[in-house]
């Protein structure tokens, strides 16, 4: 059976909790996910840890954000590791990202972190982004792809809007994603994964609803059956969808 668009995030204390995971849910899901937890805890080793023998896609998701020549030396050093995707914040600004794109290797997509899925339109209002959370992430969208980015990062509600802002050909990565009933946390702008999918996400971020489970395989492999009735044919990029 072909893995679902899942990319569960290892948010682990240790790498042992975070390996088991990785090997309990790489049966159902495409992709795994290293933040800054891990990484920073035990820096590039964890990379093969996850991975393990499954072969599995490892998102590198430590969201760079500094001068362009900076960003440029961290990409380059981090895609040795060679992650499928590696993160950075929109907000750098076109020649951060255009360097970060520049520095990665083939094998590595950049991905824009356009507003991250914890903030809410107040929170925003209080760092000075006025407005619907969807304008500035669409403006940080066109810009990023503008720079070269072949990869954005969005929450489920917006994720439709920014299709039609970019078109296809960009992997939209939705993180703010939970099953119905499950407890939002700490994030604010969140939908059902089914809803992320039909609205024309590439690759679902989930992390707690699955690790926080007693059986974090089992939880994957829920929601990877769930999204595989998705009629995608109704999805966002397709005219005949009632919207
Ligand atoms: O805007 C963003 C960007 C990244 N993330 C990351 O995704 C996961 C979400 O985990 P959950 O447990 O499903 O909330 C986490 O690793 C974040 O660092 C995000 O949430 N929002």
């Amino acid at each position: 059976m072909t893995p679902a668009p899942i990319a569960v995030a290892l948010d682990a204390p240790d790498l042992e909790t975070a390996a088991r995971w990785a090997s309990l849910v790489t049966p159902h899901v495409s992709t795994v996910k290293v933040g800054l937890e891990l990484y920073l805890r035990y820096g590039p080793d964890v990379i093969a840890s996850v991975r393990g023998a499954s072969g599995v896609q490892v998102f590198l998701d430590l969201k760079l954000h500094d001068i362009p020549n900076t960003v440029a030396g961290a990409a380059r050093a981090v895609t040795r590791l060679k992650p499928s995707i590696l993160t950075v914040h929109a907000s750098g600004g076109s020649a951060m990202i255009r360097a970060a794109v520049d520095a990665a290797g083939p094998q590595t997509q950049i991905a824009a972190v356009t507003v991250l899925t914890s903030l809410s339109e107040a929170d925003l209002a209080a760092i000075g982004l006025e407005g619907r959370p969807d304008d500035s992430v669409r403006r940080l969208a066109a810009l990023a792809v503008g720079a070269g980015a072949q990869a954005l990062v969005c929450s489920p509600r917006e994720v439709a809007a920014v299709r039609a802002e970019v078109g296809p050909g960009i992997t939209l990565i939705t993180p703010g994603v939970r099953p119905v009933g499950a407890d939002t946390q700490d994030q604010a702008r969140v939908a059902t994964p089914e809803d992320a999918l039909l609205d024309g996400a590439d690759l679902l971020v989930i992390g707690r609803p699955i690790t926080g489970s007693p059986d974090p395989g089992a939880a994957a492999a829920t929601i990877a059956a769930a999204l595989r009735k998705v009629d995608v044919s109704r999805s966002a990029g397709d005219a005949s969808r009632a919207r």
